[in-house]
Parts: C-alpha cells; sequence; structure tokens
C-alpha cells in the first residue's frame, strides 16, 4: 500500500447518502444491482444516484452471476466506472465489458495469488468474507492475517466499521477498504456520521 488508503462505500440507495459520502471523503461509491440484495437499485435509480456524484469519485456497479444483457442494459443507463463481480463469473465474463472490474473472492476459499491467477487482467482483487453464490454484505469479518496481497491492487470488503478499520488496514495494508454494513442504520440506509468516522479511521492509517 502507499499512501492513504482509498475508501469505497457500498450499496448506496439514497441522494442525500451519496452526498454524504463524498462530502466525508469517498474515493468511490458502490450500486449494488443484484436483486436479491436489499440494497438492489433499479438502473433507473442508479442513474440518479450517479447524477449526485461529483468528478473524481468512482462509481461503481456491483453484480452477481448476472445475464451479459443484464450488465449492458444498466451500462445503457448509468454512467459506471468500474465493475464489481461477486458470483461464480469467469475473467472472460468480467472482462467484456469495455470496463475496468474487480472480482470478489472469499477470503476462506481463495487465497490472493490464486485469484490473481484465474483473473490476471482484473484492475483488483477484493477480498470479502462471502462464499461465492451467496449473497455479500454480511457484516462478517476476514481473518485479515491470512491474507497476503499479491500484484494486483487488493480491497479488503467484509465486516468493517470505523471500530475496526484502521486494525485492518494495518494488518493486511491493502489499497482499498470497502465497507457497507458497517456504515448502516439498515440495509441501503446510510448513516452520515458513520460514514464520516469511518472514513478518518481508514485514513488515519501511515
Ligand atoms: O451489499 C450487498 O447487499 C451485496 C450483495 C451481493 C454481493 C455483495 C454485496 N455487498 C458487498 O459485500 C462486501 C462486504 O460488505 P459488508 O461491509 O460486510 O456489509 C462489500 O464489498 C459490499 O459491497
Amino acid at each position: 500500500m502507499s499512501g492513504p488508503v482509498r475508501v469505497k462505500i457500498c450499496g448506496l440507495t439514497r441522494v442525500p447518502d451519496v452526498r454524504a459520502a463524498c462530502r466525508a471523503g469517498a474515493d468511490a461509491l458502490g450500486f449494488v444491482f443484484v436483486p436479491a440484495s436489499k440494497r438492489w437499485v433499479s438502473p433507473e435509480r442508479a442513474a440518479e444516484l450517479v447524477r449526485a456524484v461529483p468528478p473524481f469519485v468512482e462509481r461503481v456497479g456491483l453484480f452477481l452471476d448476472a445475464e451479459p444483457e443484464f450488465v449492458r442494459e444498466v451500462l445503457a443507463v448509468v454512467p459506471l466506472g468500474l465493475l464489481q463481480f461477486h458470483g461464480r463469473e469467469e475473467a472472460g465474463f468480467c472482462s467484456q465489458f469495455g470496463l475496468p472490474y474487480t472480482k470478489a473472492v472469499s477470503a476462506a476459499q481463495e487465497p490472493v495469488k490464486e485469484a490473481e491467477a484465474a483473473f490476471g487482467n482484473a484492475a483488483g482483487i477484493l477480498v470479502d468474507s462471502h462464499a461465492p453464490g451467496g449473497l455479500g454484505g454480511t457484516g462478517h469479518t476476514v481473518a485479515w492475517d491470512a491474507i497476503r496481497p499479491g500484484r494486483l491492487p487488493l480491497i479488503l470488503a467484509g465486516g468493517l466499521n470505523s471500530a475496526n478499520v484502521a486494525e485492518a488496514v494495518r494488518v493486511v495494508r491493502p489499497w482499498a477498504v470497502d465497507v457497507s454494513s458497517g456504515v448502516e442504520t439498515a440495509p441501503g440506509i446510510k448513516d452520515p456520521d458513520a460514514i464520516r468516522r469511518f472514513i478518518e479511521e481508514a485514513k488515519r492509517v501511515n
């Protein structure tokens, strides 16, 4: 890792939360296009949310075993800059949309090195506590000391919050951290104070 860790706030569903995250210094915002998720947003709703995102804040679309036609439908309506795949997608699938992508892998099931071999053209590997095929955003942490960053930027997710993110960054030294449930009062409903505290805590680690 070099410089302060980057922070992605994921699972936004409301314009005021988008604005609060940007004001607090978020580097990236995530929009969940997974119908079974409580944080699901329709493409039209996501387009409205993305209109509230200022320049230089990355807009990330999260998918889980979606049909390629659905990803294209979303891209036709929502100007995303990065795709995040959370299911059993393979590298060929992930790279067909003309946008950089990150691949989520389960910390317990796939070491980062193996993931990098399988997803060599990814922009980064996201380590989460989810099992492939299952839903993410569980709020469960992963065993940080078992994670060995490889050559690709590593994004650490899974159960992070303002009380544990500084320690997680110190142990793993990721390129970025990603949080959803740790800054919420309910799924999809973000708490501006929790977002602000989370970003402060993450970025204070040298
Ligand atoms: O947030 C969701 O509902 C979700 C659904 C399907 C796949 C991933 C999902 N969220 C992602 O899971 C990680 C960890 O989240 P948490 O901080 O533990 O709640 C993060 O990348 C979310 O974007």
